[in-house]
């Protein structure tokens, strides 16, 4: 199982639970508008830094970005296969994809 499908599942399990002692507990307990609101303060940190140029600290925010991605998801519903199967969708019908894939000459 991917790292990405750990949290998720971690992030899902947290749903309900004792807001005492987790923070993912703690903001889906806030409900999906503060997910999001929290994924947008992370993703303008993230900016910031992809600006700044420092890439370990945009590589922190980028994580943080995941993360809050993840719960933002979970939030409304959102299954990561779902959003998975989307970018997969978009593989097979993107243009650049197709072009990249054509025999040259
Ligand atoms: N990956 C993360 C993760 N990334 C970021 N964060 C938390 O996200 C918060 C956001 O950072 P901020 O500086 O904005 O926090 P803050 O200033 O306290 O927030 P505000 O009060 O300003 O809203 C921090 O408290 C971080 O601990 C995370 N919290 C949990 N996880 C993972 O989620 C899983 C479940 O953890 P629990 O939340 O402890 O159940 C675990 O596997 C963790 O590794």
């Amino acid at each position: 199982m991917s790292i990405l499908h750990e949290l998720a599942q971690t992030i899902e399990a947290r749903k309900g639970t004792d807001p005492e002692g987790s923070w993912t507990a703690k903001l889906l307990a806030k409900g999906p508008e503060k997910c999001a609101e929290k994924f947008g303060e992370e993703a303008v940190e993230a900016i910031i830094e992809a600006v700044k140029g420092d890439q370990a600290k945009l590589t922190s925010e980028a994580a943080d970005v995941l993360y809050h991605l993840l719960v933002m998801l979970a939030a409304r519903d959102v299954a990561l296969d779902d959003v998975l199967a989307e970018l997969a969708r978009r593989q097979g019908t993107s243009g650049i994809a197709e072009k990249a894939a054509r025999p040259k000459g």
